[in-house]
């Protein structure tokens, strides 16, 4: 087995390379090459996000023995808060105000991309159908999100000086809260790990959670449907005689 620390230092190892940091569309944010619009997709997908964690947190709360259960559940708290006016989701959509987003196109997600909807579904899904040791090792990649945190925040402040800086206030929380998470979910692993096998688990799903990340941004730079102009292949299955069609028919 991996000591303690040398099982930190695979993740350390996993997570330099593979978390969204070093995404390009992340590079370009921390850059300040995003364009407004881009700035307020990125917001608008995170939000499905945002919204799916403490669904997904409440999933995992149904399967955790009962003192990891009272850790856990502040989780969801944080998130929902005790009003809706209150939590990291609405600081999210505070978020949203601060880039010019009006809230019924958070709510209505029509800027949800349907790579980041798979993305963010793959997590939670992976959680509702694994045992809670591996939905529980899925959250560390926490421990690199609040370096992000403080990244990004710069990043804003400094770039994109439109966005009121109010709407900052969810960074700022998480970046303080993800290392609290991260040093929980470990501890809580710590104590029930007792094979290497277990620690690879343990890798394995952060792999699985970097992936999730990375796939979300790449929605990002996907092109819709309704923006491939008219006439590049567009109407090619409608076309009497196509192979796909008629074998279908
Ligand atoms: O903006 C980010 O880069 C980022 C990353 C992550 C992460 O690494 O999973 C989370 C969050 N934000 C976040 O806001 C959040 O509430 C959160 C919860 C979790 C989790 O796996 O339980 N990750 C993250």
């Amino acid at each position: 087995m991996w000591t303690p620390a040398e099982l930190e230092r695979t993740l350390e190892g996993l997570l330099a390379r593979d978390y969204h940091h070093r995404h390009p569309f992340n590079r370009r944010m921390h850059a300040g090459a995003l364009s407004r619009e881009e700035l307020q997709v990125w917001v608008a997908n995170r939000y499905y996000y945002q919204q799916c964690i403490p669904v997904k947190d409440s999933l995992l709360l149904a399967k955790l023995p009962e003192d990891a259960r009272r850790e856990w559940i502040t989780r969801v708290l944080y998130h929902d808060g005790p009003s809706r006016e209150q939590g990291g989701l609405s600081a999210w959509r505070a978020l949203g105000r601060a880039v010019g987003l009006d809230e019924d196109v958070l709510e209505s997600h029509a800027l949800l991309r349907p790579g980041a909807r798979f993305a963010t579904d793959a997590y939670v899904n992976f959680v509702r159908d694994h045992p809670w040791f591996d939905g529980v090792a899925s959250s560390l990649t926490e421990l690199y999100a609040q370096r992000i945190m403080a990244v990004r925040t710069v990043a804003f402040e400094t770039h994109y000086p439109w966005v009121e800086p109010q709407g900052l206030a969810y960074f700022r929380s998480r970046s303080r809260q993800a290392g609290v998470e991260a040093s929980g979910a470990l501890r809580l692993l710590g104590g029930h790990t007792r094979t290497q096998q277990d620690q690879e688990r343990i890798v394995a799903a952060v792999r699985f959670k970097c992936s999730v990340l990375w796939s979300l941004l790449d929605a990002l730079d996907a092109t819709l449907p309704q923006d491939v102009p008219e006439g590049l292949g567009a109407d090619d299955l409608a076309r009497p005689g196509n192979p796909v069609v008629g074998g279908v028919a």
